[in-house]
């Protein structure tokens, strides 16, 4: 049990730090926030709100996936290497294209309930599947990862090349 805290604490370190040193996922971070919020109080159906949640899990995930790929690079060579460029390119060019499919699904899910807006009746928000619960409980999570990435922020992260 010890060891899978230990396991969470470093996954959430990871994901501060990620925020804390690289732009794009502070970029992805707000945009999702802004859209989980969205997907609270706007009328959308269950499984329009999964592929949501699914296409800001992809667009994070290989935002921190890419960060990693960066950081080895940077470890084995700060010199300029073809094969470190590929590896870089590569990693980022996956970001992009889960950052493009996250835009269009936020537009196709969106476009026609925000003008007007389709507001939610609260009820749905704490009955069963307490989809409510479930939206605000990523967005408190959001807010602790950040609150934790400013403090890493505020102590001085380490020097790196990558990022910024
Ligand atoms: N060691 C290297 N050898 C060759 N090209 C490199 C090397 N390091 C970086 N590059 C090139 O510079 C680009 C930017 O690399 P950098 O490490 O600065 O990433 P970044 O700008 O921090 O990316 P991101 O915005 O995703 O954080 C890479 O995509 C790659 O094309």
């Amino acid at each position: 049990m010890k060891g899978l805290l230990r396991s969470f604490h470093y996954a959430f370190d990871g994901m501060a730090y990620a925020l804390a040193t690289q732009r794009n996922m502070r970029i992805h971070f707000l945009a999702a926030f802004v859209v989980i919020f969205l997907a609270t109080v706007v009328s959308i159906p269950i499984l329009q709100i999964t592929t949501v949640l699914f296409s800001i899990a992809l667009v994070i995930t290989l935002e921190m996936v890419n960060t990693a790929i960066e950081h080895v690079v940077d470890m084995v060579t700060e010199d300029f290497h073809p094969l470190a460029k590929i590896a870089k390119d590569v990693a980022a060019a996956a970001v992009l294209v889960a950052a493009v499919n996250a835009v269009a699904v936020a537009y196709l899910i969106f476009y026609d309930k925000l003008n007007p807006v389709q507001w939610r009746s609260m009820d749905t928000l704490v009955q069963p599947p307490f989809i409510g619960v479930l939206l605000i409980s990523v967005l408190c999570l959001m807010v602790a990862v950040s609150g934790y990435a400013v403090r890493i922020r505020l102590r001085g992260k380490d020097v790196h090349p990558s990022g910024s």
